[in-house]
């Protein structure tokens, strides 16, 4: 049986976007040792899939790469309804046009860059060239017709006057399928919860809290965000209003069709079946 090295390491994604979820979250109120270890959304993938995080938000596309490995806590992602606000494409063309050319993606993300190439390929029927750089929009734009960010660097881009069009992919997404769209689901390590299905249970209702709270009031993190990232209390209240942190049928419908699509493109290898950790889990985990 494996071990597993306490304190546990609980991921949290270094971004604005999760900051609601973690913000009245204490680990060390847990029953057992454990610390918040905040990353990149593609370290966080590693770290899941390397078996040094055992319990994380991820990007939804990394988890659907070894879905079977992994429980999905019920209640908790970063999906949108509608416009997200942090996934943009920046680009000196329409997004129709980019067919020909060269397309730069962040090397933060996994599923914001497949989301990008299922919209292109299925809706507008392009097949551009892909190129992973650093998040730096100067730089990828001077080596690409368009780029991709993600999390606290796409907002930062929309910040500057760059006179680039501003594509926002969950809203793309929702006007195609009419579907929410799920960026990073909470993952937790299928062996690890077998071992320690108290401790999950107990951190996904903390999480679960935290984000309620949040939710209830949302002038902490608005606070926070401004003093980080700048901008006006009007800005960050619409981003997080705009955000959509639970996990219930209708996202999962969304990020179903996704997984569908990416499995279709070869994008993924094997479809996906998303599995929830629940009481019940617990329950026929213990028997
Ligand atoms: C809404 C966002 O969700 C995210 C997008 C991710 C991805 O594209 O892989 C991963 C985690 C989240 O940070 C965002 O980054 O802006």
């Amino acid at each position: 049986m494996k071990s597993f090295k306490q304190p546990f390491k609980i991921g949290k994604i270094e971004y604005t976007n999760d900051w609601p979820v973690y913000h009245h979250f204490d680990p060390s109120a847990l029953s057992l040792p454990a610390e918040i270890h905040s990353d990149l959304p593609a370290n966080l993938n590693r770290g899941l899939l390397e078996e040094t995080l055992y319990l994380t938000p991820v990007s939804s596309f990394a988890y659907g790469t070894r879905s079977s490995d992994f429980w999905l806590l019920p209640d908790l992602s970063v999906s949108a309804k509608n416009a997200v606000g942090s996934i943009l494409l920046f680009s000196r063309k329409p997004i129709a046009e980019l067919g020909n050319g060269t397309i730069a993606l962040t090397n933060t993300s996994a599923t914001s860059i497949n989301l990008l190439k299922i919209i292109l390929n299925k809706r507008y029927h392009l097949t551009p060239e892909y190129i992973s750089m650093d998040p730096s929009l100067d730089e990828m734009m001077e080596q690409a017709d368009a780029a991709l960010l993600i999390g606290d660097h796409a907002i930062a881009a929309a910040q500057k006057d760059t006179g680039y069009i501003v594509t926002d992919l969950g809203q793309e997404w929702k006007s195609w399928t009419g579907l929410s769209m799920t960026f990073a689901v909470w993952a937790v390590n299928k062996q690890f919860a077998a071992t320690y299905p108290e401790f999950v249970t107990e951190t996904a209702q903390q999480l679960v809290k935290s984000k309620q709270r949040s939710i209830a009031d949302l002038n902490p993190v608005i606070q926070e965000a401004q003093q980080k990232m700048g901008g006006d209390h009007a800005y960050w209240k619409h981003y997080f209003q705009q955000l959509w942190y639970d996990f219930g049928e209708a996202e999962q419908k969304g990020l179903a069709l996704y997984f569908q699509y990416a499995y279709e493109l070869g994008l993924l290898d094997h479809e996906v079946h998303m599995e929830l950790w629940t009481d019940n889990t617990l329950t026929r985990v213990n028997e």
